[in-house]
């Protein structure tokens, strides 16, 4: 059976019939009420019942309830009377649930035995409409803040119209340990609310009014949290909760659309793998990146080769029937598409040359097709001519697009569709592709990265923030456990950064620069450079910091130096690399060289945006 799902109209922008459309058209069964939501439209509770009714979106809670128990006289008769008056709201709106957050009066006594009498007191006027009432513990809450007290007064209250709520954030901000779930009825367990966070060092309330997320963007062990829960037998809502201030002013679509993608993510990890099979099908195993396609002119394709040629690569193939060259060095491939027509060409009409998709190797291509259409990822179909290799695709970020290559009949697909030799191969400089580097919009960073984490078999490392002369850049990567796919993801709000000024530029989220790997980073170098490639130019001072930092031989100093290379060091681990100028003002080359490195340098990350700030007009105005 899928799980019930549902979010809290608070986590996204826009009215609350905006709001409610955008719900039920992601897919939700359901959708908290907000009451400052419901306070701020002029639609009526009841206009908002017919409304959800038509949509097909049950009330699953109104929420919230605050300072109810614990309260001296006459504060105590007057939020009974409040407590009254949102029941009338509640049968309005068509819900019998609403959520109580423990108090955080200053008045509230911490007398156990009066919480417990005023919630028995208010299971009482509940059970009398009908209605039921959900305890929440606040992480803040003055008496009560760990779900697992306000599950024992729940117990205690022993009261059919008085049940728990668990918010994931509550419980793990304050690491509270999930197996502690097993104590808790799931009768009583009345809906369950769901959000992720990444870790922060900071004051527990702003931490969840600002900074909650979807599951699978931030650092929660939500997996563990989930399974306790499904193990105690709920069978209720999954209730997205999610105060985040990008959130709300992003696009009301996108988030719904995100947040129904986290449910559908969460559901996987606690799913038994038998059970669910039918409905639920895992995240896409990769293999690899069998190549990346640009879109150019002709011009700007020859442009592209005057750099593709010194890094090793060849003009081996042209295809069957199409303006489409393909180049290559060992396995790696480039695909170059001067088609005058298609996506390719429109790609390049709106952005300039550019990488328009990315072919990935997948074992199981029907299986990997399964994952994107249970999570709504678009595919993107092209009319394909009788005697074409179909490859099927989806959308990826800025409307590329991702192949999804049969990894056991790949040789077959490039002989069929490559029939024209060209040039032969040269020795090989690179081993493929290290990683590739996107980079989007801050408002959409959360966005894409949920898109791999759910779609793909791969998983998230730290979070960065990396320093642009003119801004920070917020940097995360997600790869696969063999790290033959790793992506690197920025975005930056500041309006002047390289990584904005791409996007403003490029019209759009796309791969801003493409690292390949090899064995032997000072050969590539030397032979690159005498090939002409373009190389980015180092500071001397950051030569004569490493000398300092690392102790690292003066020989092997200078060599890097007058290279360009660049060095970082974790433990015994190395990493070398350096930089192409940029192509069509916008796109980089990177190549590395891992000695038992797993990171991608970020420490020279602001080096190398300094050295590309002197080359302002190159790297965009
Ligand atoms: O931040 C709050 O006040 C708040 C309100 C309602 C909730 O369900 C919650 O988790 C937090
Ligand atoms: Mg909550």
């Amino acid at each position: 059976m899928p799980i019930k799902t549902s979010i809290a109209t608070v986590s996204i922008s826009g009215t609350l019939d905006a709001k409610l459309q955008a719900i039920a058209a992601a897919g939700y069964d359901g959708a908290e009420i907000f009451e400052n939501d419901l306070l701020s439209t002029h639609l009526s509770a009841r206009d908002i019942s017919s409304m959800m009714a038509d949509l097909g979106l049950a009330c699953t809670m109104f929420q919230p309830f605050r300072d109810l128990d614990g309260l001296p006289e006459p504060q105590r008769t007057r939020a009974f009377d409040r407590l009254e008056r949102k029941f009338d709201v509640m049968q309005e709106l068509g819900t019998d649930l609403l959520l109580l957050c423990s108090s955080c009066s200053p008045i509230a006594s911490a007398d156990r035995a009066h919480t417990i009498a005023d919630l028995h007191e208010a299971g009482e006027r509940a059970a009398a409409r009908g209605l039921r009432i959900g305890y929440e513990a606040l992480a803040w809450g003055r008496h009560v803040n760990d779900h697992r007290d306000a599950w024992s007064i729940v117990r205690d209250v022993d009261h059919p119209a008085i049940g728990l709520v668990l918010d994931s954030f509550h419980s793990l901000s304050r690491r509270i340990p999930s197996s502690s779930i097993g104590d808790i009825r799931a009768d009583k367990l009345f809906i369950v609310q769901v959000a992720d966070a990444p870790v922060l060092d900071m004051d527990l309330l702003q931490w969840s009014r600002h900074f909650r997320s979807m599951p699978g963007q931030g650092d929660f062990p939500l997996d563990d949290w989930a399974q306790a829960i499904r193990k105690i037998g709920y069978d209720g809502y999954w209730s997205l909760e999610i105060f985040n201030d990008r959130f709300r002013a992003g696009s009301a679509s996108g988030v719904a659309l995100d947040g129904y993608r986290s449910l559908r993510l969460l559901e996987g990890g606690i799913a038994k793998p038998s059970a669910a099979a039918p409905t639920l099908p895992p995240r896409a195993t990769t293999t690899g990146v069998e190549f990346i396609e640009f879109a150019a002119s002709h011009e700007e394709a020859e442009a592209l080769g005057a750099m593709l040629r010194p890094l090793g690569f060849r003009p081996t193939a042209r295809h069957r029937s199409k303006d489409v060259t393909r180049w290559t060095q060992g396995a790696a491939s480039i695909v170059v598409n001067c088609e005058p027509e298609g996506l390719a060409h429109s790609f390049d009409m709106v952005h300039g040359a550019a990488v328009c998709a990315l072919g990935l190797t997948v074992p199981d291509v029907p299986a990997a097709l399964s994952r994107a259409d249970f999570l709504r990822v678009p595919r993107f179909e092209q009319a394909v001519a009788p005697d074409e290799w179909p490859i099927p695709s989806v959308r990826g970020v800025g409307g590329s697009l991702i192949y999804l290559v049969d990894a056991a009949s790949r040789e077959a697909m490039w002989a069929h569709e490559f029939p024209h030799a060209l040039e032969p191969e040269a020795a090989p400089l690179l081993n493929g592709v290290d990683h590739i580097a996107q980079t989007m919009q801050y408002e959409e960073f959360l966005s894409w990265l949920l898109f791999y984490v759910a779609l793909l078999d791969v998983e998230k490392t730290p979070q960065l923030e990396i320093a642009d002369p003119m801004g920070l850049v917020q940097s995360q990567a997600v790869e696969n456990a063999d790290r033959s796919v790793r992506f690197t993801l920025n975005g930056s709000l500041a309006s002047q950064s390289l990584t904005s000024r791409f996007v403003q530029n490029y019209f759009g989220a796309g791969v801003q620069h493409i690292a390949f790997a090899t064995s032997d980073v000072f050969a590539v170098a030397e032979a690159a450079r005498a090939d002409g490639l373009p190389v980015l130019e180092i500071p001397r001072n950051y030569y004569d910091d490493l000398e300092a930092r690392w102790g690292l031989d003066p020989g092997l100093i200078e060599r890097m130096a007058r290279l360009g290379i660049l060095y970082d060091c974790d433990g015994e681990a190395e990493y070398f690399q350096f930089y192409s100028r940029a192509f069509a003002r916008r796109v980089f080359f990177e190549v590395v060289e891992r000695r038992g490195y797993a990171g991608y340098g970020a420490a020279n990350a602001p080096i190398r945006l300094a050295a590309q700030a002197r080359h302002k007009p190159e790297y965009l105005d």
